[in-house]
């Protein structure tokens, strides 16, 4: 029966469906096409934050991340109320309401492994692996593993594998089954 708070289906995916992980495992790219596939909106909460509030990066400098994440929390409290596909920061899952929110909702942990993230990771601009890049990356991920591994519907290894099919298996294994 579907839950009353998953209120649409796309092609068997019940929305919203939430994407989580960890920084440059693929949140942005596959929430994107999978959005496209499904025809639904797509919402990415780090780029609805940077259109209010300016660049990330300048957020982190300016304010600190304790003010991030109560900016986040906003952005994403009101995204999880959309019937779209929804990628949320790399460390949204951090705030408590906001694990509330997602145990009820249909939830992909996309994972990647440090040696295929290495490359994605060069271009982007991320406050938090200013220092430190891969070895940070890797201590923050084993710090919110038991975090997406606890809200995990379903999880994903992006590491050697091509968008499009990353979007079939998330069509494939969540459509109709919730
Ligand atoms: N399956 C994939 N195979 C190869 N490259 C990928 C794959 N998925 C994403 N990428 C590339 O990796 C980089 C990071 O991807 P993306 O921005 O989607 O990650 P993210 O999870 O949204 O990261 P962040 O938390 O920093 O926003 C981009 O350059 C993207 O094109
Ligand atoms: O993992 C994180 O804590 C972050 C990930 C990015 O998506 C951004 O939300 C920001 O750079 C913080
Ligand atoms: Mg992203």
């Amino acid at each position: 029966m579907p839950r009353p708070n998953v209120p649409d289906r796309r092609d068997g995916v019940p929305l919203p469906v939430v994407l989580i992980g960890a920084m440059g495992a693929g949140k942005s790219r596959v929430g994107q096409r999978l959005a496209a596939t499904l025809g639904a909106p797509f919402v990415d909460t780090d780029a609805r934050i940077a259109d209010r509030y300016g660049p990330i990066d300048e957020i982190f400098t300016r304010e600190g991340e304790e003010y991030f994440r109560i900016v986040e929390r906003e952005v994403v409290a009101d995204a999880l109320r959309e019937e779209a596909v929804i990628s949320l920061g790399g460390g949204a899952v951090l705030h408590p309401e906001t694990r509330e929110d997602l145990a009820d909702l249909p939830v992909v942990w996309l994972q990647v492994s440090p040696k295929a993230v290495a490359p994605r990771l060069s271009g982007g601009n991320r406050p938090l692996l200013a220092e430190g890049g891969l070895e940070t990356w890797k201590a923050i991920l084993e710090a919110r593993r038991p975090i997406y591994e606890a809200l995990a519907d379903l999880a994903i290894d992006t590491s050697r594998r091509p968008v499009a099919r990353i979007v079939d298996d998330i069509t494939g294994q969540l459509g109709g089954t919730r």
